[in-house]
């Protein structure tokens, strides 16, 4: 059997190990062979494919990026489902592994209802995919911003100073959550639980009272309570049309110098935590995820997903991962709370 595997959306720490995962386990295994598909969805429809041998995976596991590309190609642009299909009899491709975010991942799903052989592996720094417990690369977000913090913290107490650290995440708040409890932030601003300029300024306040450099950690899809509630995106439009988000971060800082009287400073960290090398828990994952997809695509478990639930790996309906954003839960946000100010 012939496997084409892709990577679509953003990419993200530890699709290079997936892959890895997928090729080994199949050859290993079940003796399949594999295609490589450039660019997500664009490549099978614009047929830029290739061989993909265990040579190509060598080493993988622990580069970032992918090294097959991605684009948002969109699946039902450029002929389609049927230009799929066209392309993989053309070039004896049996069934596809897709990995992505939920955008791919629904994608995988209508193509998977519309009779193509498809498994999905779900991907995102944001960690919001339902289905599965985390996403890989939500580890390596993390660690990134909580080492950022930490570095930030000594120049912070050097110079008397309030930092704020605006994190990715779009809609949801995991990444800042984790950074800001592992990195000890004074307030954690998540989008989930808007919060008003009074408590932020408290929070800080009672940092910077008991001799502390005050850390807010904030999420960029995060809105003050009371205020506008559509989150900064100063930066526009991408070419697909959605918003870039952030700006938050600077937004913020002046607000809180003003009120606070403690001069503040603001970093948005940005793409930085979407590059380089994954963790080894995000090795691991990936790594197992990869597997399992090969299983699941080797062995007829279309329409699928991998996904991890508590320390297994599960196959789940493809729909499950996209009916809604996991979104921070009210009591992680409550546990959270004595930590702050
Ligand atoms: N419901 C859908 N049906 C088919 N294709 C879709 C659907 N939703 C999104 N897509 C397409 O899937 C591709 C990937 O989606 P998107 O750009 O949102 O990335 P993603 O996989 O969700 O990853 P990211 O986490 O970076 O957003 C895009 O071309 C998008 O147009
Ligand atoms: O790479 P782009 O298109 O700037 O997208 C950035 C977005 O993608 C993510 O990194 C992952 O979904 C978000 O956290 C962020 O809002
Ligand atoms: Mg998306």
């Amino acid at each position: 059997m012939n496997i084409g595997i892709l990577t679509s959306g953003g990419d993200c720490p530890g699709l290079n190990a997936v892959i890895r995962g997928v090729v080994r386990k199949g050859i290993r295994a079940y003796g399949a062979s594999f295609t490589g598909v450039r660019d997500g969805w664009r490549g099978l429809l614009e047929d830029d494919v290739h061989p993909l041998h265990v040579t190509d995976v060598r080493g993988l596991s622990g580069r970032g990026g992918t090294i097959l590309g991605t684009s948002r190609t969109h699946p039902y642009s450029g002929g389609g489902p049927a230009r799929m299909r066209e392309v993989m009899e053309r070039r004896g491709i049996d069934a596809l592994v897709a990995i992505g975010g939920e955008g791919t991942l629904a994608g995988a799903a209508r193509l998977a209802g519309e009779g193509i052989n498809i498994v999905g592996v779900p991907k995102t720094i944001d960690n919001d995919l339902d289905g599965t417990d985390y996403t890989f690369g939500f580890d390596t977000a993390a660690a990134i911003a909580t080492e950022a913090i930490d570095r930030l913290r000594t120049t912070a107490e050097s110079h008397h100073r309030c930092m704020v650290v605006e994190v990715m995440g779009r809609h949801v708040g995991w990444i800042a959550l984790h950074s800001g409890m592992a990195g000890g932030a004074h307030a954690i601003l998540i989008p989930e639980f808007p919060q008003s300029y009074e408590q932020i300024c408290a929070w800080v306040t009672s940092a910077a009272d008991r001799g502390r450099a005050p850390i807010v950690v904030v999420a960029e899809g995060f809105t003050v309570a009371g205020e506008d509630d559509t989150p900064v995106a100063d930066r526009g439009l991408d070419k697909h049309g959605r918003a870039r988000l952030g700006g938050i971060g600077e937004m913020l800082a002046p607000v809180i110098e003003e009120r606070t009287g403690i001069e503040t400073r603001a970093t948005t960290l940005g793409h930085l935590q979407r590059g380089g090398s994954p963790t080894a828990y995000d090795r691991v994952l990936s790594t197992r995820l990869g597997m399992a997809a090969a299983d699941a695509a080797l062995t007829g478990e279309y329409g699928k997903m991998v996904s991890l639930r508590g320390t297994r790996i599960e196959l789940v309906e493809l729909s499950a991962a996209t009916e809604g954003l996991k979104k921070v839960p009210l009591e992680r946000w409550e546990e959270a709370q004595i930590l702050l100010g």
